[in-house]
């Protein structure tokens, strides 16, 4: 059995990134890991290392003592055992050519990010493949209903370690399990990934609702059937039915659909009281991933002769091309069929 990671380089120090390093740093302390943040500003890594707070994205919350953070990408990667990737999706691919030649070899890659990339429709696990040429099992993905600010307040919470191979899914899932944290293992990597990344679209769409003024019954109708339109596209790349029924799918996206923590939740609404797509993104300080990956989303299902209407509908809103009036007559289709239907 492989023993705890030493060294755990943490690649982007923002609301996420930083919660799950002290995820990691608080269950790995009496095994002698040391967790090292990447920060891109030097402010950021000086207040981690001086005062132990990020406070930017996480108020008060005390890091703990064996988190550390560099603005130097080399020094954080060296003799890392686990490398965990938490920078905005779009910006991946670019990041990921830069840490290459730095990248330690053995390693595990994990993604926590939530999105695909627009204009190649791909997936954050099949971007680390291509750019790092690394093997598929050592790639893994975590996700599930996890809002940062309530996981670095240390509220119980459960997520998905998912990688195609159930022996480094485990112990990456045993390097992240402080109390408040719960990892189940998953190797529908494909489905996990695919319940985080349209979600954040789907709450794109309650949000719209809610700003609207619409009520619960408008609400849990989106949420459901934008579960059903997840489940075709997950199912139609391969991935598991029952994935979208656990935490990396309904339970992500009734927490992020619900929570007013949640970034594409708010962007949404803000649109649903009549702001601009320009208005919000200047009102938003953080990652609202589904903004830019709702039209990827959409040109991967059309690819598949996959049916998304929610998530088609919110893509017009976000372009222009329809307005927020006129996407609730939208979001529900209007072709009749039988509710347990996939196709
Ligand atoms: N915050 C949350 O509750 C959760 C976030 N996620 C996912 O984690 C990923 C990261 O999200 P957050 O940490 O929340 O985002 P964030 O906006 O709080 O932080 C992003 C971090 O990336 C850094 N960064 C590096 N290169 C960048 C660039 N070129 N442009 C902009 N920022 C750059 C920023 O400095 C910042 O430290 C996203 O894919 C998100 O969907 C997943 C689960 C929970
Ligand atoms: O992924 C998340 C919760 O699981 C966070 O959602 P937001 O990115 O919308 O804040």
């Amino acid at each position: 059995m492989r023993t705890a990671p030493r060294k755990i380089a943490v690649m982007g120090a923002g609301s996420w990134g930083t919660t799950f390093a002290k995820v990691l740093a608080d269950s790995g302390a009496d095994r002698g890991t040391r967790v090292q943040l990447w920060a891109r500003r030097p402010e950021a890594a000086a207040e981690i290392n001086e005062r132990h707070t990020n406070a930017r994205y996480l108020g008060g919350t005390v890091l703990p003592g064996n988190i550390s953070a560099s603005t130097d990408f080399a020094a954080v990667l060296a003799g890392s055992e686990v490398v965990v990737l938490a920078v905005p999706a779009q910006t991946v691919r670019g990041q990921l050519r830069s840490f290459k030649a730095a990248m330690p070899a053995g390693a595990v890659v994990v993604s926590l990010m939530k999105g695909l990339e627009r204009g190649t429709d791909a997936r954050m696990s099949e971007i680390i493949r291509e750019e790092l040429d690394w093997p598929q099992e050592a790639i893994a993905v975590v996700s599930g209903p996890n809002l940062a600010l309530e996981i670095a307040r240390e509220e119980p919470t459960a997520s998905v370690v998912a990688c195609t191979d159930q022996e480094t899914a485990t112990w990456i899932a045993e390097a992240c399990t402080p109390e408040y944290f719960r990892p189940y293992t998953n190797t529908d990597l494909v489905g996990v990934e695919i319940g985080g990344i349209v979600k954040n679209v789907i709450a794109l769409a309650v949000g719209i609702c809610d700003g609207r003024g619409m009520g619960d019954n408008t609400k849990a109708s989106v949420i459901t059937r934008g579960l059903a339109e997840t489940t075709r596209l997950a199912v139609a790349l391969g991935g598991r039915l029952e994935t979208m029924a656990g935490l990396a799918g309904l339970g992500d996206l009734v927490a992020t659909c619900s929570s007013s923590l949640s970034r594409n939740n708010t962007a949404g609404r803000l649109l649903g009281q009549g702001l601009s797509l320009a208005e919000v993104n200047e009102r938003m300080t953080q990652t609202a991933e589904g903004i830019k990956s709702g039209q990827a989303v959409l040109d991967l299902a059309r690819g598949l002769g996959v049916e998304m209407p929610i998530t088609e509908a919110v893509v017009m809103v976000l372009e222009g091309t329809l307005s927020v009036d006129a996407m609730a007559a939208r979001l529900l289709g209007r072709q009749l069929k039988s509710e347990g239907e996939l196709a």
